[in-house]
C-alpha cells in the first residue's frame, strides 16, 4: 500500500526544499507550482480566460503569461486572487489528481504532493496525511523577500493572501522545522519516511 502524503506550509517556508530532500531519498513527488505553470502555457483554455478577465497586459509578447504582472495584480486585490482561483482551480485539481494517480501507479511506497493551497482548496481528502513545512513568521518574510527580491509590503501581501500559518501549523499531522540547516531537514523527512513506510 503506498502511503499518500500532503506537503504543505506558508509561503517561502521550504516546502520545494523539503520536496527535493524527498526526491533525494526515492519518494516521486507532485509539485503543484509545476502544474499550475502547465495548465496556463500557450494555447491552454485556462490561459484564454485569464487574459478574457484580466486583459492583454498580463500576455506577454511571445504569448506566455506574464507571471510578474498578474501576481502584482492578484496578490493586492482579494477579489481579483478569487477570479484567478475560479478560473486555475479546476484545472489543477483534475492535473493533480491525474499526477498523484500515475506516482501511486509506481508502486513507490510513499508518494508526496507539494500543493501550497492543500488547506485553502481542501484537498486534505486525497491524502493519507499532510505534513506542513514551519518557519518563525520573521524568517519566512525575510526569506520570501529575499527569494523574490520582494520589497516588505509586497512580501506581506502574498503572506496575508494565504491561511495564516498558524492555521495551517494546527491541522498538520505532521510537522516539518525548516529553520535549521539541510542536515536537521534531511533528518526529519528520514524519520518521518521511516515511520510511514514502516
Ligand atoms: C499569480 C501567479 C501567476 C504568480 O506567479 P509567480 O511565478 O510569481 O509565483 P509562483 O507561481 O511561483 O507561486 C509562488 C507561491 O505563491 C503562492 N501562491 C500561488 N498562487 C496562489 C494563490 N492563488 N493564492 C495564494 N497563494 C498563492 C504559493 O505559496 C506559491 O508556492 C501564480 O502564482 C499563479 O498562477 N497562481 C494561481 C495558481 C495557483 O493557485 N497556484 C497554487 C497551486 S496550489
Ligand atoms: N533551511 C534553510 N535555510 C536557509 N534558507 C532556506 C532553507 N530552506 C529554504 N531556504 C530558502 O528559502 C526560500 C524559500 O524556500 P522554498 O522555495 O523551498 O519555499 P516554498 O515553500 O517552496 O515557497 P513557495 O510557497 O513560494 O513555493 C528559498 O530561497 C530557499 O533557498
Amino acid at each position: 500500500m503506498t502511503y499518500v502524503l500532503g506537503l504543505t506550509g506558508g509561503i517561502a517556508t521550504g516546502k520545494s526544499t523539503v520536496a527535493a530532500e524527498f526526491r533525494k531519498l526515492g519518494c516521486p513527488v507532485v509539485d503543484a507550482d509545476e502544474i499550475a505553470r502547465e495548465i496556463v502555457e500557450p494555447g491552454r483554455p485556462a490561459l484564454r480566460k485569464i487574459e478574457a478577465a484580466f486583459g492583454p497586459t498580463v500576455i506577454r509578447p511571445d504569448g506566455t503569461l506574464d507571471r510578474k504582472s498578474l501576481g502584482d495584480l492578484v496578490f493586492n486585490d482579494p477579489e481579483k486572487l478569487n477570479t484567478l482561483n475560479a478560473i486555475d482551480h479546476p484545472y489543477l485539481r483534475a492535473a493533480i489528481t491525474d499526477a498523484l494517480a500515475a506516482a501511486i501507479a509506481t508502486g513507490a511506497k510513499v508518494v508526496v504532493g507539494e500543493i501550497p493551497l492543500l488547506y485553502e482548496t481542501h484537498y486534505e481528502g486525497s491524502f493519507d496525511g499532510v505534513a506542513v513545512v514551519t518557519l518563525p513568521p520573521i524568517m519566512q518574510l525575510e526569506r520570501l523577500m529575499a527569494r523574490d527580491d520582494l520589497t516588505r509590503e509586497a512580501a506581506q501581501a502574498r503572506i496575508a493572501a494565504q491561511m495564516p500559518l498558524e492555521e495551517k501549523i494546527a491541522r498538520a499531522d505532521f510537522l516539518i522545522d525548516n529553520s535549521q540547516g539541510p542536515a536537521m531537514r534531511r533528518a526529519q523527512c528520514q524519520e518521518l519516511l521511516g515511520q510511514l513506510a514502516g
